[in-house]
């Protein structure tokens, strides 16, 4: 039985106009822990009178932040940005209880990945500027304005990162943003929440507030709300975005894909296998931008499998929070439920368990690292986001055939390369229809680096200068400079 549970432990379900609120009239949501099933919190979505609290406190609180100067917003997320290094522990251990992913994962990728936000934008807020123009002796200028409050709303597999990668350019633009994390996930929010506080954030700039979609939801279409952007699967953005826009407001999506890795026959196959391993089994596979579909060249395929084989069989898998794993349980076992569906489903239309493929009997929602192979195109298994720790390898011979095959998706978040060849390689990824594509890498997303997904996967980008752009509308000013002329 999993019984401790760390210091950051949050006190209530809502954080609210800088502190924690509670409302057990709201629907109770179980928290539980992925490696044993347990439950470790209740949370209760949040009632009509919460959702009010926190959209009125969220707007007056806007109007005096983005007066503020930019210097002095940034100096307050780059603090929240150290607080949270300071206690990358304690929100790691939390991560893990909300998710399930490796310690030894968590206290790298995640509270971390918040905290290079934080700091990132921290560090741009006191550079937001416009620009001006010259028409004669007139000239016009632009100023970057706030959009007011916008909402954020988030999947389950990245909590802290998810809050801390919308929380951290909307506050920098002097935004105030409202959280609904996933209702799978909702205890990292409140510390980041927590966090930004300490740090000296005015009440009412981040509040978070749990719930299922109708929460999401009311959020999305409340008239105050200014733009939503949400983290989440392909037919949930669809509906967010259609209410959002019925209302004309900005969207940032953040949503599912099928990606593809191409692996061509000069490549550095160890490299290869290592970008395929980290685009597939990190997090359990439960990570929006994995190379799920993984085309090999078929002169290499064999040594491919191989190799891939024998480094998977090698994942430590166990207890979460014992540094020593390094390969954790589903989420839900909701998810487990639909990976082991595909599984079943690959099985019967012809595909091959090179390994994997089984539930781990264990407590908890495990499923073991999978490998597919001796796979067509038109199989479920490589046309659908699977969400989970299945890896589909397929065979190619040409490059031309390979790109097609690989932009052949409804979806385009990302994709991968791996050649020693390198006018190859741009030549091939100015073909990839992805908005994030790796060059010998997988899955690296350094703040400074644009995020996100063209077609079914997304609209805009997260992180780096352009999510600035995002969270805010250019107000242009004209000045005359000579008398006005009229016609009469
Ligand atoms: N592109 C990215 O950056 C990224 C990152 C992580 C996950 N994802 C995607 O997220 C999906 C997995 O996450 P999930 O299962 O939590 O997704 P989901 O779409 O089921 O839920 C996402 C969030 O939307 C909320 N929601 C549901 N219906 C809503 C509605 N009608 N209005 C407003 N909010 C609503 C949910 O409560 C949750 O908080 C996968 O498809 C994955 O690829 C994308
Ligand atoms: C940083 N990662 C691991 C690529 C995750 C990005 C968000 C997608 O789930």
């Amino acid at each position: 039985m999993m019984t401790d549970f760390p210091n950051a432990r949050p006190t209530a379900s809502h954080f609210i106009d800088g502190t924690y609120v509670e409302d057990t009239t709201g629907a109770p949501i179980p928290v539980i822990y992925p490696a044993t099933g347990e439950t470790i919190a209740t949370v209760h979505a949040a009632t009509p009178e919460i959702l009010e609290r926190a959209l009125a406190s969220a707007t007056r609180a806007q109007r005096d932040w983005a007066a503020m100067d930019g210097t002095s917003r940034g100096r307050i997320l780059r603090r929240a940005a150290d607080i949270i290094r300071e206690r990358n522990h304690e929100l790691s251990v939390l991560e893990t209880l909300d998710t399930g992913k490796p310690l030894q994962e968590t206290l790298v990728a995640d509270a971390t990945s918040g905290a290079d936000a934080l700091e990132y934008f921290g560090g741009l807020a006191a550079d937001l500027t416009g620009t001006s123009m010259q028409f004669g002796g007139d000239w016009a200028y632009t100023i970057p304005r706030p959009l007011g409050v916008c909402v954020g709303i988030g999947a389950w597999n990245y909590p802290t990162q998810i809050a801390c990668w919308k929380g951290a350019p909307a506050l920098a633009t002097g935004n105030a943003m409202i959280f609904k994390p996933s209702e799978s996930t909702p205890l990292c929010a409140l510390k980041v929440a927590e966090i930004l506080h300490e740090a000296g954030l005015p009440a009412g700039l981040f509040n978070v507030v749990q719930g299922m979609g109708d929460v999401g939801a009311a959020l999305t279409t409340d008239a105050r709300v200014a733009k939503v952007s949400l983290t989440g699967s392909v037919p949930t953005g669809k509906k967010v975005a259609a209410a959002a826009s019925a209302q004309m407001k900005q969207v940032t999506m953040e949503l599912g894909g099928k990606s593809p890795i191409l692996i061509f026959e000069d490549a550095d196959i160890d490299d290869a296998v290592s970008g395929a391993i980290n685009g597939n089994f990190y997090s359990s596979g439960q990570v929006c931008s994995n190379g799920t579909r993984v085309f090999v060249h078929q002169s290499i395929v064999q040594e491919f499998l191989e190799r891939l084989k024998s480094r998977v069989e090698t994942a430590v898998i166990g207890d979460p929070l014992d540094e020593a794993t390094n390969f954790g349980p589903m989420t839900t076992q909701a998810q487990l439920d639909i990976v082991l569906r595909h599984l079943d489903t690959a099985r019967a239309e012809g595909a091959t368990v090179v390994t994997g493929g089984i539930r781990i009997d264990r407590e908890g929602f495990w499923i073991a690292p999978t490998v597919l192979s001796d796979l067509t195109d038109d199989m479920t298994c490589v046309r659908e986001e699977i969400f989970g720790p299945v890896m589909s390898v397929l065979t190619f011979t040409d490059e031309d055939e390979v790109i097609a095959r690989a932009n052949d998706t409804e979806f385009g978040l990302s994709a991968g390369l791996f050649t020693r060849d390198l006018t190859r390689a741009h030549r091939v990824v100015a073909q990839l229809q992805a908005g994030t594509c790796w060059i010998n890498q997988y899955n690296l997303t350094p703040p400074g680096m644009p995020f996100g997904g063209s077609r079914a996967s997304g609209i805009g980008r997260e992180n780096a200068r352009m999510a600035m752009d995002h969270f805010t509308e250019v107000q242009t000013v004209y000045v005359g400079m000579s008398p006005v002329e009229a016609a009469y």
